[in-house]
């Protein structure tokens, strides 16, 4: 009986492969979490720019996680089985063993990561290609993608690598291979980061042009040339090995997966609002902007028709709610932003050492140290002059250049705890109004926003959640359960199962709103300043480097 809620016990385990960690879940059908594990996973940097993982040690994540989520239930009551994951790339040879793609040939080492930027002169000359496939990642390919890393490891690594590859997966279908054996991608991670349309499948030409034409040749097995919509059941489900490995029944349905982003975007977008006033409320659901916020925030909007915004990722047809575009702005580092500037400042040891005495993590007690410094007045207006401009890793969206940088003006000599607060503001506070930047370039395309639902690591932190509803001025919409990105994986095992009729009703059962944070309108002069200061930083950026160029 489809989206039976009165019958007890049917649960769905949910894995989602983060940048720094692995999390899992059980999850009941209304996508109330009874369970949670996680699991930190191994990152290697053996040069600048350059982010490996290991295949084989995300997997071992994944069954340490599985395992202690299921412990002391009826394993006869798991139906369904969901991943989700980062959009790195898995590199197998035709044997599915992992191969080396670094310089040492260290096979271990046999993911290329989604913020790894080695291969910027691979997405140089596809972008000069002005391939029509371009105007569907909004113009301008990211270096963070697939394309550029093949064609990087065809260039660099030829016989190490590229000549015995069999298999090349984005990790959400790494993910489900080994759970399945089933080698078909999602069209989630196809069409988001490998250009595969949804309606008219892989383009012989582009490849041909960038130089990959051995995909066109083997008909692109390596890649993928069976796709299936996420939430589809795999398969015959789990096979017996997998099963093991999990600790789960063999045969349980496991799903077709989702980037992770993706999936935080199907945990919380599809919520019922009723009662909460909010604008969104009685409108269509493309009113609503999903923001997962982790090591790197994603920005999901969806349109009935699509929408060309420039510098913002997609029109992808289908890749996150079936039947609706989506166009995914994003910011490549945010969590990992905030934790460089506070582990890098002068004041970081006294602030563990206080932060350990009190019990609390060092962003709480910032966050309580803010409050302490900022005397009668609103804590954002610490901040009137010390500015920040947050694309130390490039700017993903809008304006899709990977050659900026970070910028930080109204330093001073000091170096105490006040400080440090005070450049963690910052920081939040830029993040925001990158979201801002984002949300203007989404609507004068045409988008029309007025709710966020924001999850993902970040919006465990009231000071992110509050400065991302007062700078855009919209409300901020938390999901009763924290861990949404991982409703979104159960949400998917749920749809395999066939105990939800479409993803879209599985998504109105099982997000539900927790709490909304609306903005402080009165400080909206404030923040309008302070923005004006944010898109100057930018433009003199781009003076500096014209300058310095010139003769
Ligand atoms: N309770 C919290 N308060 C403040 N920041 C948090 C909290 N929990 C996680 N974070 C921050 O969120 C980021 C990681 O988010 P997460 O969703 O776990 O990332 P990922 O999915 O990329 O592994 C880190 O920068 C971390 O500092
Ligand atoms: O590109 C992305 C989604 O399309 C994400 O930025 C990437 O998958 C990393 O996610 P996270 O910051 O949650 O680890």
């Amino acid at each position: 009986m489809p989206g039976g809620d009165q019958e007890p016990g049917r649960y769905y385990v949910g894995v989602d492969v983060g940048t720094g960690s692995v999390r899992a879940a059980l999850v009941d059908q209304r996508g109330t979490l009874l369970a949670f594990a996680d699991q930190a996973i191994n990152k290697w940097e053996p040069q600048f720019n350059h982010h490996e993982q290991s295949s084989e040690d995300i997997w071992a994540a994944c069954c340490i996680v599985t395992k202690k989520v299921v412990q002391g239930i009826d394993l006869n009551q798991i139906r369904g089985l969901g991943f989700d994951a980062t959009c790195s790339l898995v590199v197998l040879d035709k044997q599915f063993r992992p191969l080396p793609v670094n310089h040492e040939g260290d096979s271990h080492r046999n993911i290329i990561m989604w913020l790894d930027h080695r291969a910027v002169s691979q997405v140089h000359r596809i972008n000069n290609t002005k391939h029509s496939v371009l105007q569907y990642v909004g113009g301008v390919m990211s270096v963070e993608m697939q394309a550029p890393k093949l064609l990087w490891l065809k260039e660099n690594l030829r016989e190490t690598c590229w000549d015995k590859a069999g298999h090349f997966f984005d990790l959400p279908d790494f993910l489900s291979w080994k759970a399945t054996g089933v080698t078909a991608r999602s069209l989630c991670s196809l069409v988001c980061k490998w250009t595969y349309s949804a309606e008219k499948g892989w383009d012989d030409s582009f490849w041909k042009m960038i130089g990959l034409e051995d995909f066109v040749s083997d008909n692109y097995s390596k890649i993928g040339n069976q796709v299936l919509p996420p939430g589809a059941s795999l398969g015959n489900g789990l096979t017996p090995e997998a099963a093991r490995d999990l600790g789960l029944p063999a045969g349980i349905a496991v799903a077709a997966s989702l980037i992770d982003a993706h999936a935080g975007g199907l945990g919380v977008i599809g919520t019922d609002v009723r009662g909460h006033g909010l604008a969104c409320e009685g409108q269509p659901v493309t009113s609503r902007l999903a923001v997962i916020c982790g090591t790197s925030s994603c920005h999901m909007g969806i349109s009935k028709d699509p929408i060309f915004v420039p510098g913002v990722w997609g029109p992808y047809f289908s890749a996150m709610v079936p039947g609706f575009w989506l166009n995914e702005g994003g910011q490549s580092v945010t969590g990992k932003l905030i934790d460089h500037m506070v582990q890098g400042h002068a004041a970081f040891p006294e602030l563990q050492a206080r932060a350990t005495a009190r019990c609390q993590s060092i962003y709480a007690y910032l966050n309580s140290h803010l409050d302490l410094i900022k005397e009668a007045q609103p804590v954002g207006f610490l901040t009137v002059d010390l500015h920040v401009w947050p694309d130390f890793h490039g700017n993903r969206s809008p304006l899709a250049d990977l050659t900026l940088k970070g910028m930080v003006t109204g330093l001073k000599l000091s170096q105490d705890l006040d400080d440090l607060a005070i450049l963690y503001l910052a920081t939040v506070q830029a993040i925001a109004f990158g979201t801002r930047f984002i949300i203007e370039a989404m609507e004068a395309a045409g988008h029309s926003i007025s709710t966020l639902f924001l999850c993902g690591g970040l919006s465990k932190n009231p000071l992110f959640v509050q400065m991302h509803a007062d700078i855009t001025g919209m409300p901020v919409v938390l999901s009763q359960e924290v861990e949404s990105v991982l409703v979104g994986a159960a949400i998917l095992g749920a749809c395999a199962s066939g105990d939800f009729t479409s993803v879209q009703e599985a998504m109105a059962r099982m997000s539900k709103v927790g709490r909304v944070v609306f903005p402080r309108l009165e400080d909206k002069r404030y923040y309008d300043k302070k923005y004006q200061v944010f898109l100057k930083l930018v433009e003199h950026q781009k003076e500096y480097a014209a300058i310095m160029k010139g003769d």
